[in-house]
């Protein structure tokens, strides 16, 4: 699904992410975890394509960067992240913002099209959101925005699903109800890979984990072997216990 070898980034005379190895194949779901500023965002930029290595190769859904239109695999690929909201159109119908995810556009150029139409209000249902397809998105609650990019990536059936932080600013319903959500539409078959700062959003469904420490790998792999005291404590800087419920890890600072 997702190659990246002995890839580096450096701007403006600073490494960024130092060489990375790092291999993502079918049936893994991942979260990479880090401190502020490890180098998570501009690592899921280059999974993307919107930034392009200083070195190293990036090889997505079987396309190696650089040999193949970018924009081409970006249309099987789903983001969502705080930026892309502030790039929507406040004043536009929900449905239509959703709609905008069939081509990977940020507006929605044919209106007329009312299967397009229908498609996003049957996407919207599936997070109990029909209700508000003819609202201004800009009148929606953080968590309601939350569901209907969820709602909008799912329109494209994408094989990989970017999220950066998907769940920030959500209270703790909305966020076990947008992980639910989020479970539900597995049954897609599409492969994801989660930014977070809260290891207890890595709910059952993620298979393997990545940390980042000051760009550098400290651990990736299966969730119960990358999620030990000793590596969480090295990547966050602080003693960290960790403690796992119902499939869930949940983490402490050890005093
Ligand atoms: N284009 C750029 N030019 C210079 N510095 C950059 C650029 N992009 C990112 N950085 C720097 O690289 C570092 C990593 O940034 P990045 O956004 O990837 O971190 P992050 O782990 O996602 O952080 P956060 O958890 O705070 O969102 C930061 O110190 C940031 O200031």
């Amino acid at each position: 699904m997702i190659h990246l070898d002995d890839v580096t980034f450096e701007r403006q005379d600073r490494t960024i992410i130092y060489p990375l190895q790092w291999q993502m194949k079918a049936g893994e779901h991942w979260t990479i975890l880090g401190r502020n500023g490890s180098g998570k965002s501009t690592l899921l930029e280059m999974i993307l394509g919107y930034h392009f290595p200083t070195s190293g190769k990036v090889r997505v859904l079987g396309h190696t960067y650089g040999r193949c239109d970018v924009r081409e695999i970006r249309k099987q690929i789903g983001y969502i992240s705080q930026s892309l909201v502030e790039k929507l159109t406040m004043r536009d119908p929900v449905w239509e913002i959703v709609a905008t995810g069939m081509q990977a556009h940020l507006r929605l150029f044919d209106k007329e099209t009312d299967i397009l139409k229908e498609r996003a209000v049957e996407q919207l249902r599936m997070v109990r959101l029909a209700h508000l397809a003819e609202q201004s998105f800009g009148l929606c609650s953080q968590g309601e925005r939350k569901k209907i990019l969820l709602a909008r990536v799912m329109m494209n059936n994408p094989k990989l699903l970017v999220m950066d932080e998907a769940c920030a600013g959500l209270d703790l319903y909305e966020r076990e109800m947008w992980l639910t959500d989020l479970s539900n539409l597995l049954a897609n078959d599409v492969h994801l890979v989660h930014v977070t700062h809260h290891l207890e959003e890595i709910v059952p469904l993620f298979t393997h984990v990545a940390l980042l420490h000051k760009g550098k790998l400290v651990a990736a792999g299966p969730k119960e072997e990358v999620l030990s005291p000793e590596k969480l404590s090295k990547t966050f800087d602080l003693p960290i216990a960790v403690n796992w419920m119902d499939g869930r890890p949940w983490a402490r600072i050890k005093s």
